[in-house]
């Protein structure tokens, strides 16, 4: 098949029967598990020969085992007290402030509103009260035999100990444990607090604060303990992780998926990336955001998993390049998400804040600048976007206030409605007001910020826990962007698709971003055998059309990738040159990716 037969939109013909996404994509880091222990029983073990061995040359041994934040906190004191020989046990948390006073150190982060916060400045130390902390330090100085220490920010308590244990914790695990009222936030006893006061207290707050501990931990972990799946705990040596970060800093890979519903989820998800169907929708799935998604290793036959963005921290050049590395610094700067309201509900009449107004009021240093990729439509999909020729910004901002009274606004008289078909790509820098309408199935390309969402409208409808959802009008007429209008719209953010290159057997368009936004996108027909090269910047791949690709490396520098329909997947800036082809089923088809990176 020649180049003659590519035509960029073109649908293929396919009935997608079976499923065949990977919900749960591990890596293989090591053949053999003789650097991993399954099940408290084998993990205690270990533990215990380590201090014995450590023992034979030093007579006093302290264990410090520090944790992240959503660790099953009671269970895991009560098994290491039930399973190790030790002489004193230390609990961290008796070091903590007074709770109120904690809670008013947070107050200023975590405000009053009911979904936004500040980013916090606070280091873990700040959870402690000096006094108490010299008498720990003291008392584990002195101990004599065995000591165990733990708990959040342990090892900022006492030091590294002689045998330092990380437990590691997934955010969607957290998310979903808050969600269950199992977990408190750092330092506070909070468990009965509502998901959303807990949810921004973590994102606000306790994961700067962990992370930024974390980081000056990781090169020091003898061992990282994985309590994800809390009747699967697996311990595995910290060399090991730190190698299979290494590896995957050097190769293609995927982030672990998590899927989630919402008052306007589809139900298009179910089918491609099989879930479960009695579910009542799903409306979004996170599958690149390394802040919030987890990787999957595998060790011989275990599976551990450890929080995607420890490899962001470990190691960021590599992964982002030299100069998304110096510009956003341990930070991974693109997120991919999927939005399905495939017979379900339009999202939110939305805009996001603009650079200036994220920075001053969230502390955030870039903001939620996106774009809507068509994965899927059906004949009645549409985008709202930018404002109508000759609108009143009063009035419409008037008629969003009563609204909320009224029950009723006439979206359509202040927002364009475009008709949108499959592969179609929408530009949405920040400021410009936005939503997807129903039957669309959206793979989101957009910079990481992902819940400065300022709704204006949310067609009168509740949100999943039976309340009216949050609304920001007094925010978003702040950001609105009034110049984006009908032509300004239609013109730069509709389809400003351009071919760019073609070869054997493909083609490659720019389909965006919008030239104020830093991301870049471009979008590959093709039979034959594409070449890419990260341009030593992190590359963020979707497969858009076609049942399976591969991702080769032309000197065997890594082992080949497969990837699937509606999987995206990141190619680290420092792979260089790669190739993606049809695999499988789909050799002799046209394929297509969309591939993001940062512009230079
Ligand atoms: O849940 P609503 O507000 O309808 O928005 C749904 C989604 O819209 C997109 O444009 C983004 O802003 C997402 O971050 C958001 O989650």
């Amino acid at each position: 098949m020649d180049r003659s037969d590519l035509v960029a939109g073109a649908e293929v013909n396919e009935t997608r029967i079976t499923s065949n996404y990977d919900k749960h994509p591990a890596i293989r880091v090591e053949a053999t598990d003789e650097n991993c222990w399954a099940g408290w029983k084998h993990i205690s073990t270990q533990l215990q020969k380590h201090v014995n061995e450590r023992r034979q040359y030093q007579p006093n041994v302290v264990l410090v085992v520090d944790c992240y934040q959503g660790v099953y906190w009671e269970s895991l004191e009560k098994t290491l007290r039930d399973t190790l020989e030790y002489d004193s046990f230390v609990v961290t948390r008796t070091a903590y402030k007074e709770e109120e006073d904690i809670r008013e150190m947070v107050y200023p982060y975590l405000t009053d509103d009911r979904v936004f916060g500040k980013l916090t400045s606070l280091e873990i130390q700040d959870y402690f009260d000096p006094k108490a902390v010299e008498t720990l330090k003291k008392q584990v100085a002195s101990g004599q035999g065995v000591t165990v220490v733990v708990g959040e920010g342990a090892a900022a308590v006492v030091g590294h100990g002689d045998i330092l244990v990380y437990v590691d914790m997934a955010r969607w695990e957290i998310q979903l444990r808050m969600r269950r009222h199992e977990v408190n936030n750092l330092g506070v006893q909070n468990q009965q607090a509502t998901f959303s006061q807990q949810y921004k207290q973590g994102f606000f707050i306790d994961w700067r604060v962990l992370d930024r501990h974390k980081q000056t931990l990781m090169d020091s972990w003898d061992y990282v303990l994985d309590t994800n799946k809390h009747n699967e705990p697996k311990l595995v040596r910290g060399t090991s992780i730190r190698q299979g970060l290494k590896l995957v800093s050097n190769k293609p890979f995927r982030v672990v998926p998590f899927f989630d519903p919402g008052p306007w989820g589809g139900q298009w998800m179910k089918e491609v990336c099989d879930l479960d169907k009695s579910a009542e929708n799903y409306a979004w799935c996170f599958d690149c955001v390394p802040e919030e998604n987890s990787l999957l290793l595998r060790f011989g036959q275990h599976v551990v998993e450890i929080p995607s963005i420890n490899l962001v921290f470990a190691y960021p050049q590599s992964l982002l390049g030299q100069h998304v590395y110096q510009r956003f610094g341990r930070e991974f700067p693109i997120r991919f998400d999927f939005l399905d309201t495939m017979e379900g509900g339009n999202l939110s009449l939305q805009v996001h804040p603009t650079k200036e107004y994220i920075k001053e009021h969230f502390g955030l240093d870039y903001t939620q600048d996106e774009s809507y990729y068509m994965l899927d439509t059906r004949e009645d999909a549409v985008v709202y976007l930018g404002t109508k020729n000759g609108i009143d910004p009063t009035e419409m901002i008037d008629k969003l206030r009563e609204a909320q009274q009224t029950s009723r606004f006439d979206a359509e008289k202040y927002v364009n409605k475009w008709p949108v078909k499959k592969h179609d790509h929408v530009l949405i820098p920040a400021g410009t007001v936005h939503c997807s309408g129903r039957n669309s199935m959206v793979l989101e390309i957009s910079a990481t910020p992902y819940i400065f969402t300022f709704k204006l409208w949310d067609w009168d409808r509740l949100g999943l826990d039976g309340k009216p959802r949050p609304i920001h009008i007094d925010h978003g007429e702040k950001v609105i962007q009034w110049d984006r209008q009908t032509e300004w719209t239609k013109k730069n953010l509709i389809n400003a698709i351009e071919k760019i290159g073609e070869g054997d057997g493909w083609i490659e368009e720019k389909t965006g971003l919008h030239a104020s936004q830093f991301i870049e996108t471009r979008r590959h027909w093709f039979t034959g055998t594409v070449p890419h090269h990260t341009g030593n910047t992190v590359n963020v791949l979707n497969l858009i059309e076609g049942r399976e690709a591969i991702v080769e490396s032309p000197s065997g520098a890594f082992e080949p990738f497969v990837v699937h329909y509606a999987e995206t997947f990141i190619v680290p800036a420092a792979v260089g040159e790669y190739t993606v082809r049809p695999h499988g089923e789909s050799v002799g088809q046209q394929c297509a990716t969309i591939k993001a990176f940062v512009r230079n």
